[in-house]
């Protein structure tokens, strides 16, 4: 993929100091994020997170999914760890977009999971694609990193893109009543490294007392 590099800048947060860098894919437009923290460009593994846009989550406090907690944890983690860098890309929704997404959320509203939805709506459980990371990572001068994920099909899509994961990281934070049946369809349907809690069906505990 070709990925063009715009500017950087400095970005504060409550974390620490970050430097922000811009990239677009010249195909399609699209633009996406690095922050980076520290000294990432001198061949030791970098702590790192590719993590897919989740305006719901990231931005509007959802406790529908995981994903605000986990962006929290990994800027906060690279503060802690002085060194690291935050790829922030642009595929909303596992890539049906935001509009499809709350299309799906009705539809999990009404019982079905999140991979339900997806296909009823036509499309993949996941249709996101990560060739803008080693450009984006080469950019950045960054050799290997160790990739903070539970996904493992985040880190086979990685390595086959040419990025050289050489550990995964844990990132399990957040898990609420409003995610636990989210994240434990992660488990048991997309593979995700996560512990899911069991499940007791009580309502017919009482039928023949
Ligand atoms: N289609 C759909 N997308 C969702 C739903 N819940 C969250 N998402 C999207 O799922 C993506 C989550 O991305 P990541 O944070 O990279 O998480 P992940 O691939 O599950 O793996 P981790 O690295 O373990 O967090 C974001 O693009 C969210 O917008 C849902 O119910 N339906
Ligand atoms: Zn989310």
């Amino acid at each position: 993929m070709s990925i063009k590099y715009i500017a950087s800048s400095k970005l504060p947060t409550p974390f620490g100091i970050f430097t922000m860098h811009g990239f677009e894919e010249e195909s399609t437009g699209k633009e996406h994020v690095a922050l980076s923290m520290g000294d990432i460009d001198s061949g030791e593994p970098v702590l790192a997170r590719a993590h897919s846009e989740c305006l719901t989550g990231d931005a509007l406090f959802s406790m529908r999914c995981d994903c605000g907690y986990q962006l929290e944890e990994a800027l906060s983690s690279i503060a802690k760890n002085g060194r690291g860098v935050l790829l922030y890309l642009r595929q909303e929704g596992r890539g049906i977009g935001l509009l499809n997404k709350i299309k799906a959320y009705n539809l999990q509203d009404q019982g079905a999971d999140t991979v339900e939805a997806n296909e009823r709506l036509g499309f993949g459980a996941d249709m996101r694609q990560y060739d803008m990371c080693q450009p984006m990572l080469e950019h950045l001068g960054v050799k290997a990193i160790r990739l903070m994920t539970n996904n493992p099909r985040k880190v086979k899509a990685l390595s086959e893109a040419g990025v050289d994961v050489v550990e995964r990281v844990s990132i399990e934070v957040g898990r609420n009543p409003h995610n636990d049946g989210y994240l434990n369809t992660k488990a048991a349907k997309l593979g995700h490294y996560l512990k899911t809690t069991a499940k007791v069906d009580i309502s017919h505990q009482d039928d023949d007392a």
